[in-house]
C-alpha cells in the first residue's frame, strides 16, 4: 500500500515508519520536526517537510491509507500551555481528515492515549471506562476520537483509534531522543549513561504501594505490530463507517520506584533519585486492559519491561 505517516520523523512514527517499510509498503512521511530530527526518517521511505495543516498538498488518490503519529504530546506542557494542544492536535487533525476527505482516502490508524480515561476509579482500564481525561493532551486526543466517529458514521471512513498507555523501548536505530526529555525510561537512563547525576521521582504519596506513580510500559516494537494489524483490519469489507477505539498496554502496572530498580538490574549501576513534588496533571495509576484487541486482532504483547529497559539502554548507548 502507499501510505501516508505523520509524525514519521519522531519516535514511535520512526519505529512503525520503518516496519511498514520492511513489510513491503510505500511510505510517504508527513512531519515538520517539531519535536523530532530528520534523521528519524526511516530509510526507504520518502519525506515531507511539511505541517499536517497543509497535508492537502501532499494527499491525492494515489494514497490508500493515513497512519497519524504526528501531535504535541506532554501532559505538563499542555497544562501550561493547553492552546497549542487545541491548535496542533485537534485542528491540524481536522485539517488532515478534510485533506483525507478531498483525496478520497478511507482509511486512518490514529495514535490516541491512554490520558483520555483521565483518573480512572478502576484497573485494569478497558475501552468502555469512560473517557474523562483530567489535562488539556487526554481532552485534545479524545476530541480527535471523538470526530473520527463523526467521520466514520457520515463519510464512511475507516478509523482505529490506538490509546497507547506508556511506550518503550527501541527497534534498531529508531528510538527516543526528545529534548528536553520527560519520558521517565529515557530520564532514568541518563543517570548510568553519565548525563546526570540523579533522576527525580515526581510525587511519593500517590495511593500506590510505595507511594510513586504507576504506570503500564509497552514495548514499540510491540506496539508497531499493533498497528499493522489495525490497518490491515481498515481494509476488511466491514470496516468503511466503523470507528474502532483499542487500548495497547501489558496489563501490568510499575511504579516509578520499579522502574528504576529495572534500570539497577539491566545496566549494573546504581540511581540515585531525588523526591519531588507531583507532576501537573499526572493521575496515580494507569494500568491497561488490552483484552478487546487480543479478542479482535489477535495482537497480544511479546516484551516486558526488562526488555523494555534492555533496548532502550542499548540505543542510548548509540
Ligand atoms: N510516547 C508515548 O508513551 C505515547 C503514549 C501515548 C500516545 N502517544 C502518541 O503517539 C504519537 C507519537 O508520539 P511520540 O512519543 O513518537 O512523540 P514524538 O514527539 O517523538 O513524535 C511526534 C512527531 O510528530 C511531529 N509533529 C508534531 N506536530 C506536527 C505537525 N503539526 N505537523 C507535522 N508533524 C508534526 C513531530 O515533529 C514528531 O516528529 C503522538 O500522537 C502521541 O500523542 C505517545
Ligand atoms: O523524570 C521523570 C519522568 C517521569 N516521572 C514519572 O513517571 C511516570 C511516567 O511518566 P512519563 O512522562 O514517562 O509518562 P506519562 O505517563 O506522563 O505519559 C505518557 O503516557 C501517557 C499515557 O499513559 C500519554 O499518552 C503521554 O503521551 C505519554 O507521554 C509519571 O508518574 C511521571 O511523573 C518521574 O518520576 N521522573
Amino acid at each position: 500500500m502507499k501510505l501516508l505517516v505523520t509524525g514519521g520523523a519522531g519516535y514511535i512514527g520512526s519505529v512503525v515508519g520503518a516496519q511498514l517499510v520492511a513489510a513491503g509498503h510505500e511510505v510517504v512521511v508527513l512531519d515538520n520536526l517539531l519535536t523530532s530530527h530528520e534523521d528519524g526518517v526511516p530509510d526507504g521511505a520518502r519525506f515531507v517537510r511539511a505541517s499536517i495543516d497543509d497535508a492537502a498538498d501532499v494527499l491525492d488518490g494515489s494514497f490508500d491509507a493515513v497512519l497519524h503519529f504526528a501531535a504535541r504530546s506532554l501532559v505538563g506542557q499542555s497544562v501550561a500551555e493547553p492552546e497549542l494542544y487545541w491548535w496542533n492536535n485537534v485542528v491540524g487533525t481536522l485539517r488532515l481528515l478534510d485533506a483525507m476527505r478531498a483525496a478520497g482516502v478511507r482509511r486512518l490508524v490514529f495514535s490516541s492515549t491512554a490520558a483520555t480515561y483521565g483518573q480512572p476509579a478502576v484497573s485494569p482500564i478497558t475501552e468502555d471506562t469512560p473517557a474523562m481525561p483530567i489535562n488539556p493532551y487526554g481532552q485534545s486526543k479524545l476530541a480527535v476520537d471523538h470526530a473520527l466517529a463523526g467521520a466514520a458514521g457520515a463519510y464512511g471512513l475507516a478509523a482505529v483509534s490506538l490509546r497507547y498507555f506508556n511506550v518503550g523501548g527501541a527497534l534498531g536505530r529508531h528510538g527516543e531522543r526528545h529534548d528536553p526529555e520527560t519520558h521517565l525510561i529515557p530520564n532514568v537512563l541518563m543517570v548510568p549513561a553519565g548525563r546526570r547525576a540523579a533522576v527525580d521521582v515526581f510525587g511519593t504519596d500517590y495511593p500506590t504501594p510505595d507511594g510513586t506513580a504507576v504506570r503500564d510500559y509497552l514495548h514499540v516494537e510491540d506496539l508497531g505490530r499493533a498497528h499493522l494489524l489495525a490497518l490491515d483490519w481498515t481494509g476488511a469489507d466491514d470496516a468503511a463507517g466503523q470507528h474502532r477505539i483499542y487500548n495497547l498496554g501489558s496489563g501490568t502496572g510499575y511504579s516509578v520506584r520499579e522502574v528504576v530498580e529495572a534500570v539497577r538490574r539491566v545496566t549494573g549501576h546504581p540511581v540515585p533519585t531525588t523526591d519531588r513534588q507531583r507532576r501537573a496533571g499526572d493521575p496515580p495509576v494507569l494500568v491497561a486492559s488490552a483484552e478487546r484487541i487480543a479478542a479482535d486482532l489477535g495482537w497480544r504483547p511479546r516484551h516486558g519491561l526488562e526488555q523494555i529497559v534492555e533496548d532502550a539502554w542499548t540505543f542510548l548507548q548509540r
